[in-house]
Protein backbone atom coordinates (compact mmCIF):
# COMPACT_ATOMS: atom_id res chain seq x y z
CA UNK A 1 0.00 0.00 0.00
CA UNK A 2 1.47 3.26 -0.47
CA UNK A 3 0.01 6.72 0.00
CA UNK A 4 -1.12 8.12 -3.17
CA UNK A 5 2.47 10.62 -3.31
CA UNK A 6 5.02 8.87 -1.56
CA UNK A 7 6.79 5.73 -0.37
CA UNK A 8 4.42 2.62 1.32
CA UNK A 9 3.64 3.58 4.62
CA UNK A 10 4.97 0.55 6.82
CA UNK A 11 2.52 -1.56 9.07
CA UNK A 12 0.12 0.08 6.84
CA UNK A 13 -0.59 -3.09 4.38
CA UNK A 14 -2.63 -5.20 6.53
CA UNK A 15 -5.24 -3.06 8.12
CA UNK A 16 -5.86 -1.36 4.02
CA UNK A 17 -6.23 -5.02 2.63
CA UNK A 18 -8.77 -5.22 5.66
CA UNK A 19 -10.57 -2.32 4.88
CA UNK A 20 -10.38 -2.86 0.85
CA UNK A 21 -12.06 -6.77 1.49
CA UNK A 22 -14.67 -5.10 3.74
CA UNK A 23 -15.47 -2.70 1.00
CA UNK A 24 -15.66 -5.30 -1.29
CA UNK A 25 -18.34 -7.35 0.56
CA UNK A 26 -20.52 -4.51 -0.19
CA UNK A 27 -19.97 -3.05 -3.53
CA UNK A 28 -19.30 -6.65 -5.26
CA UNK A 29 -22.30 -7.18 -6.45
CA UNK A 30 -23.15 -3.45 -7.89
CA UNK A 31 -22.85 -2.06 -11.36
CA UNK A 32 -24.92 -0.03 -13.51
CA UNK A 33 -28.09 -0.98 -14.97
CA UNK A 34 -27.87 -3.76 -17.58
CA UNK A 35 -29.63 -4.09 -20.31
CA UNK A 36 -29.85 -7.67 -20.74
CA UNK A 37 -30.97 -7.96 -24.69
CA UNK A 38 -28.46 -5.07 -25.83
CA UNK A 39 -26.65 -6.59 -28.30
CA UNK A 40 -23.00 -5.01 -27.59
CA UNK A 41 -21.06 -4.96 -24.34
CA UNK A 42 -23.17 -2.95 -21.60
CA UNK A 43 -21.34 -0.49 -19.87
CA UNK A 44 -19.52 -2.05 -16.51
CA UNK A 45 -18.54 0.07 -13.92
CA UNK A 46 -17.37 -3.23 -11.82
CA UNK A 47 -14.16 -5.19 -12.78
CA UNK A 48 -15.55 -8.44 -12.36
CA UNK A 49 -18.30 -8.91 -14.48
CA UNK A 50 -18.58 -7.26 -18.42
CA UNK A 51 -16.12 -7.07 -20.86
CA UNK A 52 -12.77 -7.14 -20.17
CA UNK A 53 -10.92 -4.13 -18.93
CA UNK A 54 -9.05 -2.15 -22.26
CA UNK A 55 -5.36 -2.51 -21.52
CA UNK A 56 -5.26 1.56 -22.33
CA UNK A 57 -7.42 2.41 -19.25
CA UNK A 58 -4.85 0.72 -16.86
CA UNK A 59 -3.69 3.96 -15.95
CA UNK A 60 -7.49 4.57 -14.70
CA UNK A 61 -8.61 1.29 -13.08
CA UNK A 62 -8.85 2.47 -9.95
CA UNK A 63 -11.48 4.94 -10.59
CA UNK A 64 -13.75 1.93 -12.30
CA UNK A 65 -16.61 1.80 -10.01
CA UNK A 66 -19.89 3.75 -8.66
CA UNK A 67 -18.81 6.97 -5.99
CA UNK A 68 -21.28 8.57 -3.97
CA UNK A 69 -20.51 10.79 -1.14
CA UNK A 70 -20.08 14.78 -0.01
CA UNK A 71 -18.92 18.16 -1.22
CA UNK A 72 -18.64 21.71 -0.81
CA UNK A 73 -19.11 24.78 -3.16
CA UNK A 74 -17.46 27.81 -2.81
CA UNK A 75 -16.50 30.72 -4.86
CA UNK A 76 -16.46 34.50 -4.22
CA UNK A 77 -19.59 35.35 -6.42
CA UNK A 78 -22.04 32.62 -4.22
CA UNK A 79 -23.16 31.50 -0.82
CA UNK A 80 -21.05 28.74 -0.13
CA UNK A 81 -22.84 25.08 0.30
CA UNK A 82 -23.14 21.56 0.90
CA UNK A 83 -23.92 19.39 -1.83
CA UNK A 84 -23.67 15.28 -2.52
CA UNK A 85 -22.86 13.66 -5.97
CA UNK A 86 -22.66 10.25 -7.42
CA UNK A 87 -20.05 9.48 -9.48
CA UNK A 88 -19.16 6.49 -12.56
CA UNK A 89 -16.99 5.39 -13.72
CA UNK A 90 -17.84 2.88 -16.48
CA UNK A 91 -16.39 0.81 -19.81
CA UNK A 92 -17.34 -1.46 -22.62
CA UNK A 93 -13.83 -2.68 -23.41
CA UNK A 94 -13.05 -0.37 -25.79
CA UNK A 95 -10.32 2.05 -24.36
CA UNK A 96 -11.93 5.28 -23.19
CA UNK A 97 -14.09 5.81 -19.99
CA UNK A 98 -17.13 7.02 -20.01
CA UNK A 99 -17.97 9.08 -17.27
CA UNK A 100 -21.28 10.96 -15.64
CA UNK A 101 -21.37 12.87 -11.92
CA UNK A 102 -24.74 13.94 -10.49
CA UNK A 103 -24.57 16.02 -7.82
CA UNK A 104 -27.50 17.53 -5.40
CA UNK A 105 -27.88 20.68 -2.58
CA UNK A 106 -28.15 19.37 0.52
CA UNK A 107 -29.05 21.13 4.26
CA UNK A 108 -26.89 20.58 7.20
CA UNK A 109 -29.14 17.71 7.97
CA UNK A 110 -28.60 15.71 4.81
CA UNK A 111 -31.53 17.18 3.01
CA UNK A 112 -31.76 17.00 -0.47
CA UNK A 113 -32.65 21.11 -1.37
CA UNK A 114 -32.56 20.79 -5.39
CA UNK A 115 -30.52 19.12 -8.15
CA UNK A 116 -27.26 20.64 -9.11
CA UNK A 117 -24.52 20.06 -11.27
CA UNK A 118 -24.55 17.20 -14.04
CA UNK A 119 -21.71 16.77 -16.28
CA UNK A 120 -21.03 13.42 -18.82
CA UNK A 121 -17.96 13.04 -20.72
CA UNK A 122 -15.31 10.67 -21.68
CA UNK A 123 -11.61 9.86 -20.12
CA UNK A 124 -9.19 9.06 -23.44
CA UNK A 125 -6.10 7.74 -21.48
CA UNK A 126 -2.76 7.88 -25.01
CA UNK A 127 0.00 5.75 -25.35
CA UNK A 128 2.19 8.85 -24.20
CA UNK A 129 0.72 8.45 -20.69
CA UNK A 130 -1.44 12.20 -21.23
CA UNK A 131 -5.03 11.81 -20.45
CA UNK A 132 -7.35 13.50 -22.69
CA UNK A 133 -10.78 14.56 -20.87
CA UNK A 134 -14.26 15.53 -22.73
CA UNK A 135 -16.53 17.11 -20.66
CA UNK A 136 -20.36 17.97 -21.82
CA UNK A 137 -22.26 20.25 -19.11
CA UNK A 138 -26.07 21.26 -19.27
CA UNK A 139 -25.15 24.54 -18.75
CA UNK A 140 -24.01 24.94 -22.53
CA UNK A 141 -20.00 24.67 -21.85
CA UNK A 142 -18.14 22.04 -23.26
CA UNK A 143 -14.46 21.37 -22.10
CA UNK A 144 -11.32 19.53 -22.95
CA UNK A 145 -9.44 18.53 -20.36
CA UNK A 146 -5.26 16.95 -20.59
CA UNK A 147 -3.75 15.98 -17.68
CA UNK A 148 -1.79 12.53 -16.35
CA UNK A 149 -1.56 10.52 -13.18
CA UNK A 150 0.05 11.86 -10.97
CA UNK A 151 1.29 8.74 -9.11
CA UNK A 152 -0.93 5.09 -10.14
CA UNK A 153 -3.40 6.69 -7.42
CA UNK A 154 -3.82 10.38 -8.54
CA UNK A 155 -4.60 12.04 -11.48
CA UNK A 156 -4.23 15.98 -12.56
CA UNK A 157 -6.24 17.65 -15.31
CA UNK A 158 -6.44 20.97 -16.98
CA UNK A 159 -8.97 22.36 -19.47
CA UNK A 160 -7.38 23.25 -22.86
CA UNK A 161 -10.50 24.66 -24.37
CA UNK A 162 -13.84 25.89 -23.26
CA UNK A 163 -16.72 26.46 -25.39
CA UNK A 164 -19.80 28.13 -25.06
CA UNK A 165 -23.09 28.82 -25.77
CA UNK A 166 -25.05 32.32 -26.29
CA UNK A 167 -26.61 31.62 -22.93
CA UNK A 168 -23.85 30.07 -21.28
CA UNK A 169 -22.00 31.57 -18.45
CA UNK A 170 -18.85 32.98 -18.27
CA UNK A 171 -16.82 30.06 -17.49
CA UNK A 172 -12.65 29.75 -18.60
CA UNK A 173 -10.85 27.11 -17.27
CA UNK A 174 -10.47 24.67 -14.53
CA UNK A 175 -7.67 22.41 -13.18
CA UNK A 176 -9.25 19.00 -11.29
CA UNK A 177 -7.28 17.10 -9.09
CA UNK A 178 -8.20 13.62 -8.19
CA UNK A 179 -6.93 11.03 -5.78
CA UNK A 180 -7.46 7.82 -3.83
CA UNK A 181 -7.42 8.46 0.08
CA UNK A 182 -7.74 6.33 3.14
CA UNK A 183 -7.70 2.82 1.55
CA UNK A 184 -9.84 3.77 -1.44
CA UNK A 185 -12.30 6.81 -0.86
CA UNK A 186 -12.08 9.06 -3.86
CA UNK A 187 -11.37 12.52 -3.07
CA UNK A 188 -11.31 16.02 -5.56
CA UNK A 189 -10.87 19.03 -6.00
CA UNK A 190 -11.84 21.44 -8.82
CA UNK A 191 -10.18 24.94 -9.46
CA UNK A 192 -12.54 27.25 -11.64
CA UNK A 193 -12.04 30.59 -13.51
CA UNK A 194 -15.26 32.01 -14.41
CA UNK A 195 -17.31 35.13 -13.84
CA UNK A 196 -14.25 37.50 -13.68
CA UNK A 197 -12.61 35.56 -11.23
CA UNK A 198 -8.98 33.78 -11.46
CA UNK A 199 -8.40 30.19 -11.04
CA UNK A 200 -9.54 29.49 -7.34
CA UNK A 201 -11.62 26.56 -5.58
CA UNK A 202 -15.41 25.97 -6.43
CA UNK A 203 -15.96 22.10 -5.57
CA UNK A 204 -14.59 19.31 -3.38
CA UNK A 205 -15.40 16.48 -2.22
CA UNK A 206 -15.06 13.33 -0.81
CA UNK A 207 -16.64 10.07 -2.15
CA UNK A 208 -16.82 6.41 -1.36
CA UNK A 209 -17.63 3.22 -3.68
CA UNK A 210 -20.81 2.26 -3.78
CA UNK A 211 -20.61 -0.27 -6.84
CA UNK A 212 -17.84 -2.41 -8.40
C1 LIG B 1 -20.34 19.12 -8.01
C2 LIG B 1 -20.38 20.04 -8.96
C3 LIG B 1 -20.94 21.42 -8.77
C4 LIG B 1 -21.81 21.90 -7.83
C5 LIG B 1 -22.47 21.15 -6.69
C6 LIG B 1 -21.99 23.30 -8.13
C7 LIG B 1 -22.81 24.15 -7.39
C8 LIG B 1 -22.98 25.49 -7.66
C9 LIG B 1 -23.87 26.36 -6.91
C10 LIG B 1 -24.74 25.93 -5.74
C11 LIG B 1 -23.77 27.59 -7.46
C12 LIG B 1 -24.53 28.85 -7.01
C13 LIG B 1 -25.61 29.16 -7.97
C14 LIG B 1 -26.70 28.15 -7.85
O1 LIG B 1 -27.26 28.00 -6.76
O2 LIG B 1 -26.98 27.47 -8.85
C15 LIG B 1 -22.84 27.49 -8.56
C16 LIG B 1 -22.50 28.53 -9.38
C17 LIG B 1 -21.78 28.39 -10.53
N1 LIG B 1 -21.14 27.26 -10.98
FE1 LIG B 1 -21.09 25.50 -10.05
N2 LIG B 1 -21.25 23.64 -9.23
C18 LIG B 1 -20.61 22.52 -9.66
C19 LIG B 1 -19.80 22.41 -10.77
C20 LIG B 1 -19.62 23.40 -11.69
C21 LIG B 1 -19.00 23.22 -12.97
C22 LIG B 1 -18.42 21.90 -13.48
C23 LIG B 1 -19.03 24.43 -13.60
C24 LIG B 1 -18.55 24.80 -14.98
C25 LIG B 1 -18.56 23.98 -16.01
C26 LIG B 1 -19.68 25.36 -12.72
C27 LIG B 1 -19.91 26.67 -13.01
C28 LIG B 1 -20.60 27.54 -12.19
C29 LIG B 1 -20.88 28.92 -12.55
C30 LIG B 1 -20.48 29.63 -13.83
C31 LIG B 1 -21.62 29.46 -11.51
C32 LIG B 1 -22.21 30.86 -11.42
C33 LIG B 1 -21.48 31.74 -10.50
C34 LIG B 1 -22.12 33.10 -10.48
O3 LIG B 1 -23.25 33.24 -10.97
O4 LIG B 1 -21.48 33.99 -9.95
N3 LIG B 1 -20.02 24.70 -11.57
N4 LIG B 1 -22.36 26.21 -8.64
Amino acid sequence: MTTPDGPPVPGSGDAALRAAAERANSTRERNVPQWPDLPIPNDTANLREGANLHDALLPLLPLIGVWRGEGEVVYPTIEAQHFSQQVVFAHDGRPFVYYESRAWLVDADGKVIRPAAREVGWWRPQPDDKIELLLAHPTGIIEIFYGENRTQTSWELATDVVMRTESAKEVNGAKRLYGLVNNGDLAYVEERAMMGQPLQPHTSAYLRRVAG
